[in-house]
């Protein structure tokens, strides 16, 4: 009798709690609920949780007739835009955002950010740059109290090609930990960006609450173009949870 209850109620909790896919789903939905507006000029970051928030523009443009044009940070960005038959707009004519909406890998208690796992870091910056507002949509997996706490791939970093060895070593001296040059997995060699530049995964780096100073030195080494390292600049984080609810950091 006991082993019977015990049985039912692990399958009922099973059954209350929501997949992965769930979760970024009711965190992208709530994000563009709550932040997008009429004739806002909107910036589209990349991932796979962003593709729930641009299903939730396109259903809102749809229902609500709203008028909206959507700034890409990456060629996925860019496809999904023009899939959901979306106005696909661009810095040069929009430099000026109302808000951009974008995943992340990590996000510590301060809401720095880890960003880059999709290598499209250096466009997602610049678009968040030029936005008034960035909001973070993730899983209950990204929210961290220090970074690396549970994002255990490294901090992104977007460099020039020939100076990849030059700044690994650089970087390693400095700081400690080891910087990977990430590969491509249906291509042979290495991921190439959007930007045409590589990426180093800094590994096993040393937690730390200087994150300001650490990413001011290393974006001064010749050929590093940008760090995942996103500091200061989220206005606010949406975690969907494992029970079908959307926590809230700001
Ligand atoms: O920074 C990114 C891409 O460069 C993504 O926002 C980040 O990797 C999170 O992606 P996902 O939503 O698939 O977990």
């Amino acid at each position: 009798m006991f082993l019977l209850k015990r049985t039912l109620t692990s399958i009922r909790h099973y059954s209350t709690m929501c997949s992965l896919e769930d979760a970024k789903k009711v965190a992208a939905f709530k994000a563009v609920d709550e932040y997008v507006k009429n004739n806002y000029i909107v910036g589209v970051g990349s991932g796979s949780t962003v593709v729930y928030a641009v299903e939730r523009l396109a259903e809102r443009v749809n229902k609500e007739k709203l008028n909206l044009v959507c700034i890409p940070t990456s060629f996925q960005a860019r496809q999904l835009i023009i899939k959901h038959k979306l106005v696909l707009g661009e810095l040069e004519i929009h430099p000026q955002l109302d808000v951009c909406i974008d995943g992340a890998d990590e996000v510590d208690e301060n809401l720095t950010l880890i960003k880059g796992g999709g290598g499209c870091l250096l466009q997602e910056k610049i678009v968040a740059s030029c936005a008034k507002q960035l909001i973070i949509i993730a899983d209950h997996t990204k929210n961290s109290v220090q970074l690396g706490d549970k994002y255990k791939k490294g901090i992104p970093i977007e460099v020039v090609p020939i100076s990849y060895v030059p700044i690994k070593n650089k970087i390693e001296t400095m700081f400690g930990g080891e910087l990977v040059l990430r590969m491509a997995v249906a291509k042979a060699g290495p991921v190439v960006t959007d930007n045409g530049n590589f990426i180093l995964d800094w590994k096993n780096f040393k937690q730390t609450k200087d994150w300001q100073k650490i990413n001011a030195e290393i974006q001064l080494i010749p050929g590093v173009v940008e760090t995942g390292l996103f500091i200061g600049m989220a206005e606010k984080a949406y975690f969907g949870q494992e029970d079908g609810s959307v926590k809230e950091q700001s």
